[in-house]
Order: structure tokens, then C-alpha cells, then sequence
């Protein structure tokens, strides 16, 4: 377990999932553990499992150790701007998951020789079976060590390089969104062919779930896997052509380029 004070800044849907998943990973306990927002009304759930609420950023940052930043890339430099002087470089590592914001501007704000990481995770860090991709500038390898600790905890971590952080976003975090559509799709397809939606949901996600978990486990390529499926003139390949013609890989590609443009376009 970790003795460092985390401070979450910017307790929304990512702020409180990441700190649902320390807690439930038990790396830090939950009065090590502040976060803050305006409104902290919403944060009730986290408050009565021990973890400290503050709308005070200033007071989180000195408290800390380690400040994690959950903030919008719109309001993050004028947010932290406005509580600059609480950063401490010898103190403090500041960890940033906000889409689009460079370690440069980063250490901009937060000061020069500020350890600063950027992480990219996802929703499901709150249940631990995040996909997290960092890369970090100016931290001692203890610092890096306890940083690759504490995403081991809440998933699958991989050090990238800071130039492929946008389309981690894409793959990874927007991909959430997107793996959910698609079972969204399957269920209201298995509703149409009979089955109730709490069943349809059922087969269709744990499905979903067997789908990666053969990737995974057998580090293996999707069509390898596929070609175990699709029986001569059956009825998978049917479908999966259906899909094809009506676009569906194509889609997917330019869901994924369009999402992609919009964090570098802005
Ligand atoms: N959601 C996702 O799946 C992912 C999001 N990200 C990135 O994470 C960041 C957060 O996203 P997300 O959690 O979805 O956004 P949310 O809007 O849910 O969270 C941002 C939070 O910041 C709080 N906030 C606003 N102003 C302040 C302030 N002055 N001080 C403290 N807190 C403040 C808001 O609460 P209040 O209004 O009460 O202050 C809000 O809850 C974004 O940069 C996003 O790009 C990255 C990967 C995945
Ligand atoms: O949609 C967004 O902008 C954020 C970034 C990744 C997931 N959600």
C-alpha cells in the first residue's frame, strides 16, 4: 500500500472512477485519498467510504504528495493558474489524464522542473480493467516506479511516447464509448431475433468479453479467431459480409480518424 496523499483534482466522471479504483484496489487508503470539485454534493458516495472532499484546491494541492488533474481541457491552465504557488517541484508529482494538454504546458503551469506525467485511462479504471497509457518528464525513478504501481493496480499500463498520447485517447478512452456501441447494436439486433433486452444484454457483453479475453490470453490476431467461427456457407459469414458491405469496419475507421482530428483540430 502506498503512504503517498493523492489529491484528485476535479472529481467528475474520470476524477471519481480513478479514485473508486484505488479504493477498491486498496493501494492507498481512503483518508489518503482527497478530491475536489465545486459542487461536492455529487462525491457523497466516496465521502461515505472515507475519502476527504474539498472544494478547495489550494488546500488538496498542499496536502498532497501526488496531484492528479480530472479537469476539462477548456478550464485546466486557468483552474491551476489560479492556485500556481501551492505547486512544489521538490514536493509534489502532478499526473494529468486531461485530453490534449501537453507535459510542456504542464510544467508550464504547474512550474519548471515540476514532475509531471500524463496518464490516459479509461472508465473502467473504477473496476480495475482500465487500459492506461503514460508517458512522463522531469520524475525520479522512484516517482516513475510508484506511477507504473499504481496504474498496474487499476488495469493493463503501457509507457507510450508523448507524440501517440492523442491517439491513445482515441483507442483507448473514446474507445469505451465505442466497444459499448457496438453492444448496444448487438442487443438491439438480438431483441429483433427474440430475446428479452436483460437477456439480450447478458449474451452480448459477456460475448463481448470472451471476444477480447481469446486476443488476450493467446496474444493472437481478430481474424485468426474469427476463422475458427465462420463455418463454409454458414451463417456467421453472412452476417459479418452483411456488415462489411453496409460499412461496418469502414465506420469504425472513420469514427476513429474523426476523433482523432477533433483533439487536434480542437
Ligand atoms: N470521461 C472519460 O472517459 C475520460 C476523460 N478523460 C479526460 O479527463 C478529463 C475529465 O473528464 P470527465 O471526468 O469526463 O469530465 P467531468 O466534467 O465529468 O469532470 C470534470 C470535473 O471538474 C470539476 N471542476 C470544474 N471546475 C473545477 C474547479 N475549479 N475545481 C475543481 N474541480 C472543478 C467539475 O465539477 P464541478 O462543476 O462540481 O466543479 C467536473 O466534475 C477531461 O480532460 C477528459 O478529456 C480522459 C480519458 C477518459
Ligand atoms: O470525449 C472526450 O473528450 C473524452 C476524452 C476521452 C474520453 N472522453
Amino acid at each position: 500500500m502506498s503512504t503517498k496523499k493523492i489529491a484528485i483534482i476535479g472529481g467528475g466522471n474520470l476524477g471519481s472512477a480513478i479514485a473508486q479504483g484505488v479504493l477498491k484496489s486498496g493501494f492507498a487508503s481512503a483518508p489518503d485519498i482527497i478530491i475536489t470539485k465545486r459542487n461536492i454534493e455529487t462525491l457523497a458516495g466516496l465521502q461515505a467510504q472515507g475519502v476527504l472532499t474539498e472544494t478547495d484546491n489550494a488546500k488538496a494541492i498542499a496536502a498532497a504528495d501526488v496531484i492528479i488533474v480530472a479537469l476539462k481541457p477548456y478550464n485546466i491552465k486557468e483552474v491551476l493558474s489560479r492556485v500556481k504557488s501551492a505547486f512544489n517541484p521538490a514536493k509534489h508529482m502532478l499526473i494529468s489524464v486531461v485530453t490534449g494538454v501537453s507535459m510542456d504546458e504542464l510544467e508550464e503551469i504547474a512550474g519548471p522542473g515540476m514532475p509531471v506525467v500524463r496518464a490516459m485511462p479509461n472508465t473502467a479504471i473504477a473496476i480495475q480493467e482500465s487500459m492506461t497509457c503514460i508517458c512522463h518528464k522531469n520524475t525520479t525513478p522512484e516517482q516513475a516506479a510508484w506511477v507504473m504501481q499504481l496504474f498496474d493496480q487499476l488495469g493493463v499500463t503501457v509507457s507510450i511516447d508523448e507524440k501517440l498520447m492523442d491517439a491513445a485517447t482515441v483507442l483507448g478512452a473514446c474507445g469505451i464509448a465505442y466497444a459499448l456501441r457496438f453492444i448496444r447494436a448487438s442487443i438491439q439486433g438480438g431483441i429483433e431475433i427474440g430475446f428479452d433486452v436483460r437477456t439480450a444484454n447478458m449474451i452480448a457483453a459477456q460475448t463481448v468479453k470472451g471476444a477480447a479475453a481469446l486476443l488476450i490470453s493467446g496474444n493472437r490476431h481478430p481474424e485468426e479467431e474469427i476463422d475458427k467461427v465462420t463455418t463454409p456457407k454458414g451463417c456467421t459469414i453472412a452476417g459479418l459480409n452483411e456488415m462489411e458491405h453496409q460499412g461496418f469496419s469502414s465506420s469504425l475507421i472513420k469514427g476513429i480518424t474523426v476523433s482523432y482530428n477533433k483533439i487536434l483540430k480542437g
